[in-house]
């Protein structure tokens, strides 16, 4: 029999409520069902695992691409007796049009990390495309493994996939262990905490919520002993090693050069997390507050960047939490959630946690929190949007980043969702988020619906009659452009005075200057003034309700 300490169950996400004696429980009243018990007992301490014997295991990795603070690979070593690391390439998601070079370049970088980290215990990453489902059957059928362990995922296309999975391994007489590592607690475990209540939509409630919980788990100390992988094992299974972005079909004539700062991997992840943690000498972290922070600065960006490195899972997110907990706690003057860094995480852990429990999160039908907006579509604009061709500088130096990088500051996301909705262009943000989640390296499913929910006042946010000006906003942080220069080299010789408007320069100036608008460079497709007066009143009559 195991006893479970009052911590414990708090942690599981039960409300005790009648406790006679802290460090022996004769008797606690629990407000759930005995199935809960039992499912949170199995999956959260893994009561079950005690009593398996060590049997061959799979690990298939998909976000957790890393060897420190994974639950899951700390659970399938103490599982296997042979171990077989598994990557599957799922056809899903391999196409240029939904996933784009600088995204899978990254990822496929996370991967090739994590396999030199398994060659240092003589094992490695294997690699394999096709079909989840079908693919785990035929490792079945040759490895005859007795375990499956992977992390639970939480968009609709894994939930549905992991399902399968599931039915299919339960079939086979295989047991799947299912481990939370992604998100700073168990989302399952938060979802106990709202006692069948609704999610909290508000920041400040979240808050609360989170500090009922208590703080997220400590990351895991304990260095895994990760078995041996020898050909013999493999056996007759079609396996690869992590492949080059160009071996894989569909990418092969992507020909994008590659000036992304941002190279994937959990080595890169603990070095930047470690830089950020020590910079100047703590002060950075206490001080940080994200409404201050500079859209324009690139060198070094005036946030961590350590948001793709989070979505692959090749930095923990508990760690990264607890070592800013460490820099917080030598200080007693500091920043606080939501601005702070930490308060960074919140936001990160309150989108998932919505994303996990609203329905259809990621649109606009049949999503119980998105406001249902008349919107337009007008394929020369949002082409013009996508392709940094809409004539505005800031917007079309932000969307060759966008491209260029995969990665944006938070405002700059702002100022371009801002433009293609309600600001500008008055298109849907649902054509907006595929195209960030298209080329974001750190693309992340629940994240990035709901911030577009937020920017087009759909959700959270209702404000919206304070719209981004693609040139005042800009200039207050760089009046002279240098952004716009170093991503449109087409202005760079633009004056300071032109470059947020180049099309009021007079001809001269955009000869001295090589850049004659309409020839090297557009015309602004709208004028953003009349539009943003124009949409103001369509929002108007949205939130009050009258059909346009
Ligand atoms: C329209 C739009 C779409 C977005 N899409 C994504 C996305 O797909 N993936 C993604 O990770 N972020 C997304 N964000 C949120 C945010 O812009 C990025 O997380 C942040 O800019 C990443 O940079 P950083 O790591 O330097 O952040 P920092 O400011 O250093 O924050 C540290 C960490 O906190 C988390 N975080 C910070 N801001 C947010 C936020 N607003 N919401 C949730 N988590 C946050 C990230 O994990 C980040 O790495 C989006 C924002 C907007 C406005």
């Amino acid at each position: 029999m195991t006893i479970l300490s009052l911590h414990q169950w708090r942690r599981c996400g039960f409300h005790v409520t009648g406790f006679y004696d802290n460090y022996s429980p004769s008797c606690i009243i629990l407000r759930t069902t005995t199935s809960l018990v039992s499912h949170i007992c199995e999956k959260y301490f893994h009561m079950n695992t005690r009593a398996c014997p060590k049997g061959p295991t799979v690990i298939w990795f998909r976000k957790s691409l890393r060897i420190h603070d994974n639950p899951t690979l700390q659970l399938a070593t103490q599982l296997a007796s042979q171990l077989y690391p598994l990557f599957i390439l799922d056809p899903y998601y391999i196409n240029p049009e939904k996933i784009g070079f600088q995204r899978f370049r990254f990822m496929l970088e996370c991967m090739k990390d994590l396999d030199n980290s398994l060659r240092k215990y003589n094992s490695s990453l294997l690699v394999i495309y096709g079909e989840p489902v079908t693919v785990l059957e035929n490792c079945y059928r040759t490895w005859n493994f007795s375990y499956l362990c992977f992390e639970k995922d939480t968009d609709i296309y894994s939930r549905n996939r992991d399902k399968k999975v599931l039915e299919r391994m339960k079939e086979l007489g295989v047991q799947c262990f299912l481990e939370s590592g992604h998100t700073l607690y168990d989302l399952d475990v938060l979802v106990g905490w709202l006692n069948g209540k609704s999610p909290p939509t508000q920041m400040t409630s979240f808050l609360k919520l989170i500090e009922q919980v208590g703080p997220p788990p400590k990351p895991i100390e304990i260095t895994c002993n990760i078995p041996p992988l020898t050909i013999d094992m493999i056996g007759s299974m079609k396996v690869s090693n992590v492949p080059e972005i160009h071996e894989i079909p569909g990418y092969e004539f992507i020909a994008v050069p590659t000036t992304c700062p941002f190279q994937g991997g959990e080595s890169q992840a603990l070095e930047r997390m470690q830089q950020v943690v020590k910079r100047e000498q703590g002060n950075w972290v206490v001080t940080f507050s994200k409404p201050n922070t500079s859209p324009t600065s690139l060198n070094p960006p005036s946030t961590t960047v350590l948001s793709p490195y989070i979505k692959c899972g090749a930095l923990s997110v508990r760690l990264f939490f607890w070592e800013l907990k460490k820099v917080e706690d030598c200080f007693s003057v500091k920043t606080k959630p939501p601005v702070s860094l930490i308060g960074q995480l919140y936001w990160r852990e309150h989108f998932y946690l919505l994303g996990y429990t609203i329905p259809h999160f990621d649109r606009i039908q049949d999503n119980p929190l998105c406001k249902s907006i008349p919107w337009e579509y007008r394929q020369d604009w949002f082409q013009a949007w996508e392709e940094g061709q809409t004539g505005y500088p800031f917007i079309d130096a932000a969307m060759t980043q966008l491209k260029q990088w995969g990665w944006l500051h938070h405002l700059t996301r702002h100022v371009v969702a801002c433009f293609l909705t309600r600001g500008d262009l008055w298109i849907s943000w649902e054509k907006g988020k595929e195209v960030f989640e298209k080329y974001l390296i750190d693309g992340d499913w629940s994240i990035n619906a709901a911030n577009w929910m937020w920017l087009s006042c759909s959700a959270f946010f209702t404000r919206y009659f304070r719209v981004y000006s693609p040139v005042a906003f800009p200039k207050k942080y760089d009046p002279h452009g240098n952004f716009v220069r170093y991503f449109l080299p087409v202005l760079r010789n633009m004056p300071s005075k032109y470059i947020y408007e180049p099309w009021k320069a007079p001809l001269k100036v955009q000869k001295d200057a090589n850049c004659i608008l309409g020839k090297d460079y557009p015309f602004p497709i709208v004028n953003h003034e009349e539009m943003k007066k124009r949409n103001i009143q369509k929002m108007i009559q949205v939130f009050q309700n009258k059909s346009l």
